[in-house]
């Protein structure tokens, strides 16, 4: 798929009294890196989960180009072009790195080639080889996924998104718990990868937001702060009060 617009209207959702996300509106661009960034509690994580469909909102609506697809179930949203990967680490760790990969890229073929043998699965070889080549695994691809480095268990995350050939890839702070050095290769990796893919991010390493991202979403409690370049959202004075502690 080519590279999406992703855009929110008005997303709302509440816990109890709680307004957990409040009327939040702003577009990812395709082809662009958006980011999402706010203090603890801010909303990011339910933000994300509206968007790609693990929470329904009590209003607003997410469109990718111009096609609504608010409150769909998250395999709906996958077959949409929506893609996203988890925090916490989502890998099957007895598996090897190419079993991982072959099972996310099964999404290319007709549900009727489960019954095929898979040599037959042409496409779904080809995105795995493909994947497993441009993320630097492909010597990897006989070892089990638990037995990667963290880092490498994050890219491994990150390939596998990508192995269904979405419109838009959803990440929630993949370069956690990296290294230094990681850290700079997954950037440098996203930026390439974001010719092709729109990508919107939740992150808290503020120098990797501000170094990466084309376009910075601010939220603090609940709501949208402001939006901008870095360089907008740096100088903002809101946001330098709520988000970087001084006035
Ligand atoms: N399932 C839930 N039930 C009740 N309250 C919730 C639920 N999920 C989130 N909240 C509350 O909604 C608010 C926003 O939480 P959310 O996790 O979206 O923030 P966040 O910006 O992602 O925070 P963090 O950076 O710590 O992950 C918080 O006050 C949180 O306690």
């Amino acid at each position: 798929m080519k590279a999406a617009s992703l855009t929110v209207r008005d997303l709302s959702r509440s816990f109890g009294g709680l307004r957990a996300v409040d009327r939040v509106s702003f577009t990812a661009t395709a082809a662009k890196i958006t980011t999402v960034i706010g203090p603890n509690g801010a909303g990011k994580s339910t933000l994300f989960n509206l968007i790609s469909g693990a929470l329904h909102p009590d209003q607003g609506t997410v469109a990718l180009n111009d096609r609504d697809v608010t409150s769909m179930s998250p395999e709906l949203l996958k077959c949409a072009g929506v893609s996203r990967s988890f925090q916490i680490t989502n890998l099957f760790s007895d598996l090897t790195v190419g079993e991982n990969l072959r099972i996310a890229a099964q999404f290319l073929e007709p549900a009727r080639s489960m019954f095929l043998p898979i040599r037959k699965s042409t496409r779904a070889l080809r995105k795995c080889s493909e994947v497993l080549n441009r993320f630097g695994l492909a010597a990897k691809a006989g070892v089990l996924a638990g037995a990667l480095s963290h880092g490498e268990q994050r890219r491994l995350e990150v390939a596998m998104c990508l192995a269904s050939n979405p419109g838009i890839l959803m990440l929630d702070e993949p370069t956690q718990g990296m290294s230094h050095g990681d850290t700079a290769e997954t950037a440098k990796m996203l930026k390439e990868l974001s010719k092709e893919v729109t990508i919107l991010l939740v992150e808290h390493d503020i120098g990797l937001v501000m170094s990466l991202s084309d376009h910075v979403v601010v939220m603090h409690q609940g709501r949208k702060l402001s939006e901008g370049s870095p360089a907008e959202v740096r100088a903002n004075a809101d946001v330098q009060a709520a988000y970087f502690g001084h006035h």
